[in-house]
């Protein structure tokens, strides 16, 4: 592993059309840890995220993925790389028509040459770690929220990821869930020894239950990074604002 570390954004900019998003965002995730970023909405969360994955290009800057460059690759080389991420997107992005086996497998079937003994046996281990019995046979249609979730994080692990990214994996969840998707985040890190984990995300509960690092974006660029006590402690007065979420302060409140 290089010194950059698994993931590292290098002056990062990207605008589309007026929007100036990414205004030379530079930002170092810890490796095998549990890192998010947080901001408000607009801010460039999801922005980063899609640069983290290639699925957006930087107008300009580096990125930098296990040591390997990836500002300037082209598909295959992403393709390649993305074999060692893990990605769990909002709503667990389930193919529907495919049952839990065939949902988790997919990945070892499209990218390994794994027999369908070893490849049932590895289903069973991604199940247990993501805590659901023996669901293989069910379809998502029959799954409650929080166990669609278990199903995409197994998933985003088959290939047994260096890194995992979560993308706003509480958002519009009642809190029991919400609770419940933070204990699995947190048993998942600590269960996977040597995982790194980035987190996308605006709610600031999670942020305080199981966050181990934390950047948080404004303007386009990480305009705070570091544990979850130096950001509580902070005196800086937008970091107050958005902890407390209250309308007095530098961060604007939109009219609604
Ligand atoms: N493909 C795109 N084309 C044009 N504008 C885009 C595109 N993707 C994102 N944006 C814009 O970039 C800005 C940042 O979007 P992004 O989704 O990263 O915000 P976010 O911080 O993740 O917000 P939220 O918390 O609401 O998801 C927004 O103004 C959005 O409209």
């Amino acid at each position: 592993m290089s010194e950059k570390g698994l993931v590292s954004l290098i002056n990062l900019r990207k605008t589309f059309g007026k929007n100036k998003v990414l205004r030379g965002l530079d930002l170092n995730v810890p490796n095998k840890k549990l890192s998010f970023i947080i901001g408000r909405s607009g801010e460039g969360k999801s922005v980063t995220l899609k640069h983290i994955i290639g699925i957006l290009k930087p107008d300009e800057g580096e990125v930098w993925i296990n040591g390997v460059p990836m500002h300037n690759a082209d598909e295959r080389a992403w393709e390649k790389i993305r074999q060692q991420i893990g990605t769990l997107f909002q709503d667990g992005a389930l193919f529907d028509s495919l049952n839990v086996f065939d949902n988790i497998s997919f990945p070892i079937q499209n990218h390994t040459k794994m027999s369908l003994s070893k490849m049932k046996e590895e289903v069973k281990n991604l199940l247990s770690i993501v805590g659901l019995p023996s669901i293989e046979e069910k379809f998502p249609p029959e799954l409650s929220i929080g166990e669609r979730k278990r199903v995409g994080l197994a998933r985003a692990l088959a290939l047994k990821p260096k890194l995992l990214l979560y993308d706003e994996p509480t958002t519009s969840m009642d809190p029991l869930v919400a609770d419940l998707i933070d204990n699995l985040i947190l048993n998942t890190q600590q269960k996977l020894e040597g995982m790194t984990s980035v987190v996308i995300s605006h709610d600031i509960t999670s942020v305080m239950n199981i966050a181990e690092y934390i950047f948080f974006l404004h303007e386009g660029k990480v305009y705070f990074e570091g544990t979850p006590e130096a950001f509580c402690s902070s005196k800086d007065e937008l970091v107050k604002q958005f902890l407390t979420g209250g309308r007095n302060g530098p961060l604007a409140v939109p009219i609604v």
